[in-house]
């Protein structure tokens, strides 16, 4: 059995890339890490204090420089950023450096998962279940362009995902198992 690979989980806010990557990482004995925590962690302060004081473009560019010195590691599961996917270099990576999942899931479950959280700035608006719509609209292509695989979070449990994801990858259509 090769476990050498990475696995890099994508999809839209609240599809439960954070919640079901570290789920995964731990049913694979894997390294967990997540992309939105390590610019906190970088920065010392929050996305939406990020937003603020460097915009959006501020917050890609840091995001990138994350993605480029995790990409090199191995055995690790990680939780990307809903907007990752936006950068051309982004998506080549990791497609080059692991497989891809996406996990997918309805606007109107995205909003009811994030509905209570104010850290997400591109939902601080009036309709963010419309905002939500429209980013899904415009990044759906991107995502399944970089996906090894889908898997729906809609209306099922974490557990339910995860299990399906180490099925498929023992199944092999992968290589990571
Ligand atoms: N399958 C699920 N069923 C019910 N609740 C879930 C599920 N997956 C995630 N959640 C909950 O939804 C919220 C958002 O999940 P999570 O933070 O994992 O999403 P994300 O894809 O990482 O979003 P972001 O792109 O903003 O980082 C959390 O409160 C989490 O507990
Ligand atoms: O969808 C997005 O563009 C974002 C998703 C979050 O994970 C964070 O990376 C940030 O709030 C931006
Ligand atoms: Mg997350």
């Amino acid at each position: 059995m090769i476990r050498a690979q990475n696995i890099f989980i994508v999809g839209p806010m609240g599809a439960g890339k954070s919640t079901v990557g570290r789920q995964l990482a731990e049913a694979l004995s894997y390294t967990f890490k997540d992309s939105d925590q390590e610019i906190q962690r970088r920065t010392g302060v929050d996305i939406p204090t990020i937003f603020e004081f460097e915009g959006e473009a501020g917050f890609r560019a840091r995001e990138r420089q994350v993605i480029i010195d995790l990409i090199a590691g191995e055995r690790m599961v990680l939780a990307t950023g809903g907007g990752v996917i936006i950068d051309p270099e982004n998506r080549q990576d990791l497609a080059a450096r692991g497989v891809v999942i996406y996990l997918h899931c309805s606007a109107e479950q995205q909003h009811a998962r994030t509905a209570r959280d104010r850290n997400r700035p591109l939902l601080d608006t009036e309709e963010p279940l419309q905002r939500l719509r429209e980013l899904m609209e415009e990044r759906e292509p991107l995502y399944r362009q970089v996906a090894d695989m889908v898997v729906t979070t809609e209306k099922r449990g974490t557990g339910s995902v995860v299990k399906e994801i180490v099925r498929r990858l023992e199944e092999g259509a992968t290589g990571v198992l």
